[in-house]
């Protein structure tokens, strides 16, 4: 009998269904670190919420372990690319806690209006304070929504219903999809100087890190209030508490934090202006039992020798096909990534060719990971194997797929062609021997790099002494080059330059290489 771990509180229906299933189920909350490193040996399936740190060191010795399921959406406290290296599939709820994480923003924007806490505390203190507490009201004031995808979008629906106009910020969604949804969409500036209340609803990511920090605050207007349902650190935590200080911010709502649980002598947690909840987004029961039952439900889907519907770091796929198939899904995921951080605006359609053998039961899987590329670094971790087409389709993103013989260059080889503001273009990619991917061309640009680690892509006019230039300008930024690979087309004067670089290059250099003559675009990109 297959052995399931729950180390989180998760909701009794799910784990009922793993017991009804015939898995033999412990529930063990507040493990430590080392308690569950010596325990997790014996189990196949791990079921969490965002409490367990389930780290490489603890995947290490999980030496069984098939499948771990996170009843939420969030897998930042998962060693997600250590779990795929051992084989271990991760999946998750996306949608289950959608409502619950809407419904306690808008509570925070009527508990920050009219400091419902701090009068509450006052009353149970023994007070009596009317004028200690004067609010404002959300009517007519324009709220600006940062992220609308599932949760930004219902709660831009909710904040309509209190007449307030809404601005709202995606880069990542069409203005027809906004116009359905009711709302003004503006560039981050504008929304930052005209927003009376801000509310984040993007994924934490490398992007999203910081996003609100000192520079933004001090365009706002004065007496901004802002609201955090999404992640810690996206706004940055210290620059909140100077602007809190200042008087720049007018009060601020999170239930989210940079590292939690948060300290109990937290000067931002305890300051009078803040209104503070213990990442409570998801804790509805509504949403406890359907994000329970979701991955109780995969777990013993995968256990059983099934599939999985919310698969978050590799297609759950029959072991032959996932074998001569596997290599080729990094590749092609990689590829998505790449096309959406090269990408100028949204990517509307993309067309993808597969040349030599790949056959249906490999392309219907390989168009998957494409797509999750593509959608991650907007999306996040709620973006998988499985709804990576349905969330490309409801972004408007049209997709098409073509197979044909071998190419003159390569046996198997695959183009992802992505259409944006700048037009169409292309990158191919192969595998090398058994299992390194290689990408071989960026349009018509014959290149040659590894698709992992730090990158900088240049454009430019084929001109002597380009590469020198360049190479000056990341020494002196101490940048590291690890390769550098050129394209260049007789045709119109044009080369492609892919750097691979040891380390992320400051904007500052960024900035530097594309103020050279010549240049005609850079982007430094994480694959
Ligand atoms: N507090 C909680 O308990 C709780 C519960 C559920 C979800 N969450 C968090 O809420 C957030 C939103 O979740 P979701 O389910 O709506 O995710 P989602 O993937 O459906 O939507 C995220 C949206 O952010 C947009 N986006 C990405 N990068 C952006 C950027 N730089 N600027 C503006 N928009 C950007 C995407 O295009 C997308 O529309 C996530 O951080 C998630 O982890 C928190
Ligand atoms: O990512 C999520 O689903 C939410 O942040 C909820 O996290 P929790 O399950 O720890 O409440």
């Amino acid at each position: 009998m297959a052995k399931v771990l729950v180390s989180d509180p998760v909701a009794a229906e799910g784990v009922a269904i793993l017991r009804r299933a015939g898995l033999e189920v412990d529930v063990r909350t507040g493990l430590s670190g080392a308690e569950l490193k010596e325990i997790i040996g014996e189990y196949e399936g791990l079921a969490v919420r965002s409490e367990t740190k389930v780290t490489a060191e603890i995947l290490e010795a999980a030496h069984k372990l098939k499948i771990i399921g996170r009843a939420g959406v969030g897998v930042d406290n998962i060693d997600v690319p250590k779990a795929t290296e051992k084989g271990i599939l991760v999946v998750n709820s996306p949608e289950g806690n959608t409502i619950a994480a809407a419904e306690l923003t808008v509570a925070l924007f009527f508990a920050l209006s009219r400091s419902v806490p701090q009068a509450h505390q006052s009353m149970k203190a023994g007070e009596w304070k009317r004028s200690k507490f004067v609010g404002v009201e959300l009517y007519g004031k324009t709220a600006g929504v940062i992220g609308l995808g599932k949760i930004g979008r219902e709660v831009a629906k909710r904040l309509k219903a209190m007449e307030m106009p809404i601005l709202a910020y995606d880069p990542f969604l069409g203005k027809e999809q906004a116009e359905a949804l009711g709302v003004q969409l503006v560039d981050l500036d504008t929304l930052y100087r005209n927003a009376d209340f801000i509310t984040v609803h993007v994924p934490k990511t490398k992007e999203t890190t910081g996003l609100i920090s000192d520079a933004q605050l001090a365009v706002m207007k004065d007496g901004v209030r802002l609201i955090n349902v999404a992640r810690g650190g996206i706004y940055d935590e210290a620059a909140l508490l100077r602007g809190l200080e200042s008087g720049k911010i007018g009060g601020a709502a999170l239930d989210v934090w940079e590292s939690e649980p948060v300290a109990p002598d937290s000067p931002l947690a305890l300051h009078p202006k803040v209104v503070a909840t213990p990442h409570l987004g998801a804790s509805t029961e509504e949403a406890q039992v359907g994000v329970a039952v979701d991955i109780a439900e995969q777990i013993v889907a995968v256990l059983q020798g099934g599939s999985a519907r919310a698969a978050v770091n590799m297609p759950s796929l029959p072991a032959e096909i996932l074998h001569r198939t596997a290599p080729y899904l990094t590749l092609a995921e990689k590829m998505g990534s790449l096309k959406a951080q090269l990408a100028r605006g949204s990517v509307t359609a993309v067309e993808i060719r597969y040349e030599g053998e790949f056959d249906t039961a490999q392309t219907v899987h390989l168009t998957r990971a494409v797509l999750k590329g593509l959608l991650v670094p907007a999306l996040g971790e709620s973006v998988n194997y499985v709804n990576a087409p349905a969330l490309a389709a409801s972004r408007g993103v049209k997709v098409t797929e073509s197979r044909g013989p071998r190419s003159d260059d390569y046996e198997r080889q695959i183009t992802v062609l992505a259409t944006d503001d700048r037009g169409t273009h292309a990158v191919t990619g192969t595998v090398f021997g058994k299992n390194d991917p290689h990408i071989v061309f960026l349009d018509t640009y014959p290149v040659d790099f590894r698709p992992s680690g730090h990158h900088i892509m240049v454009r430019n006019h084929d001109r002597p002494g380009m590469i020198g230039k360049i190479g000056t300008i990341l020494g002196e930024g101490g940048v590291n080059i690890a390769g550098m690979y050129v394209g260049r087309d007789e045709k119109d004067g044009t080369a492609v330059m892919a750097l691979s670089v040891d380390t992320a290059a400051s904007p500052e250099v960024t900035e530097t290489i594309r103020s050279l003559d010549g240049i005609l675009s850079v982007r430094h990109v994480v694959l």
